[in-house]
C-alpha cells in the first residue's frame, strides 16, 4: 500500500492535488471545526475552492443536526451554504427508512436513540417515531417501567424499527424500550457507528458508543447508514450526479471517511490531522484505511492560493 503523499508546504502538489477534482465531499467534526470552535483559515480556504471552480458537500456523520439545522452552524460559522450542499447521517437515515426500508403500517414507527437531527429528517421523510428527544424519557425507572416494559403494556406495537444515533440524554429506560423492540424483531438501525465525538479538541463518546449496549445485548449489528455505508455514497452520487474519479473525499476519520472514500471507488481521499486519527494510525499494520493524500490542516490547501 502506498503511503501517503504529505501536501503541506508543496504549493506545486497542492496545485497539482486540487486540479486532479471537480468535486470536494468535506467531512465536518475534525476538517472543519472542534465543536464550535472554527479552525482558522477554513472560510478562507472554502472560497480558494470555490474560486477555482470546485464544488464542495458537506458529509457529516454527526446525527445531531438535521440539514436546516446544519446549514443555520454553517452561517453563524461565517460559511456561506446551500442546504442541498449538505448531507448527514440522519438525512441519509430518513431517506433510507421512508425510500429504501418503506416500514408498512402496522409496524412502520421508529423508536429513536437520538437527538432532533433525527427527529426532524424522519418528519420531512414523514416517518413516523417515538422516543429521541420525548422529555418523558429523561428520568430514572419507576416500579411501573419495570413491569410495564415486561409485559408490554408500556411499549408501542406499531414500532417496527430502533434507529440509533448520537444521543446526549442516553439512559437506562430508553435503552430498555430499545432492547425489547429489537427482541420483538424491529430493525436494528444506526445513523453512524462513529466510536468517539471530537469536541472541545478532545473526544467523547461516539454515536457508535450508544449502539454497543445494544449490540451486546442482542448479539446483532445494526446498519449504519452514515459514512462509510455505500447507501449513503450511492445518495450523494445520484443526488449530485458524481464523477467518482474526479470526486475527492476530505477527513479526519480512517475507519469512516477515508474508507468511504476508498470503497466508494473515488479518485481520492484526503485526511487532515486536526481530528481523530493521526499518521501512526494510518501506518500501523492494522490499519483501517490508508489515505492518498494527507495535510496538517485543511487550510494548508490555501498555500496554492498565494
Ligand atoms: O459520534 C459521532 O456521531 C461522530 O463522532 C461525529 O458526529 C462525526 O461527525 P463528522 O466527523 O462525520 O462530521
Ligand atoms: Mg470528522
Amino acid at each position: 500500500m502506498a503511503l501517503p503523499q504529505h501536501l503541506s508546504g508543496d504549493v506545486v502538489a497542492i496545485n497539482a492535488f486540487i486540479d486532479k477534482f471537480d468535486v470536494f465531499l468535506l467531512d465536518c467534526d475534525g476538517v472543519l471545526w472542534s465543536g464550535d470552535h472554527l479552525f482558522e483559515g477554513i472560510v478562507e480556504t472554502l472560497e480558494f475552492l470555490r474560486s477555482r471552480g470546485k464544488k464542495t458537500v458537506f458529509v457529516t456523520n454527526n446525527s445531531t443536526k438535521s440539514r436546516p439545522e446544519y446549514q443555520k452552524k454553517f452561517t453563524a460559522m461565517g460559511i456561506p451554504s446551500d442546504v442541498e450542499e449538505i448531507f448527514g447521517s440522519a438525512y441519509s437515515s430518513a431517506i433510507y427508512i421512508s425510500r429504501i426500508l418503506k416500514l408498512e403500517p402496522p409496524k412502520n414507527k421508529v423508536f429513536v436513540l437520538g437527538e432532533a437531527g433525527i427527529e426532524n429528517e424522519l418528519r420531512t421523510e414523514n416517518v413516523p417515531f417515538i422516543g429521541g428527544t420525548d422529555p418523558s424519557f429523561r428520568r430514572d425507572m419507576t416500579p411501573e417501567d419495570w413491569q410495564g416494559i415486561a409485559d408490554g403494556s408500556l411499549l408501542d406495537p406499531e414500532v417496527g424499527c430502533v434507529l440509533a444515533g448520537l444521543d446526549f440524554h442516553v439512559n437506562y429506560l430508553k435503552l430498555s424500550h430499545a432492547y425489547q423492540y429489537l427482541r420483538r424483531g424491529a430493525v436494528f438501525l444506526a445513523t453512524n457507528v462513529d466510536s468517539t465525538f471530537p469536541m472541545n479538541h478532545n473526544f467523547f463518546p461516539g454515536a457508535g458508543s450508544i449502539s454497543v449496549p445494544l449490540i451486546n445485548m442482542t448479539g446483532q449489528k445494526p446498519v449504519a447508514l452514515g459514512k462509510p455505508s455505500q447507501a449513503m455514497m450511492d445518495a450523494i452520487e445520484g443526488k449530485f450526479q458524481l464523477n467518482r474519479e474526479r470526486t475527492c473525499m476530505v477527513g479526519d476519520r480512517l475507519d469512516t471517511d477515508i474508507k468511504f472514500g476508498i470503497e466508494g471507488k473515488l479518485g481520492g481521499t484526503l485526511a487532515v490531522l486536526t481530528g481523530v486519527n493521526k499518521q501512526a494510525d494510518w501506518e500501523a499494520k492494522d490499519a483501517a484505511a490508508v489515505p492518498a493524500f494527507y495535510v496538517d490542516k485543511l487550510s494548508d490547501l490555501r498555500a496554492a492560493a498565494q
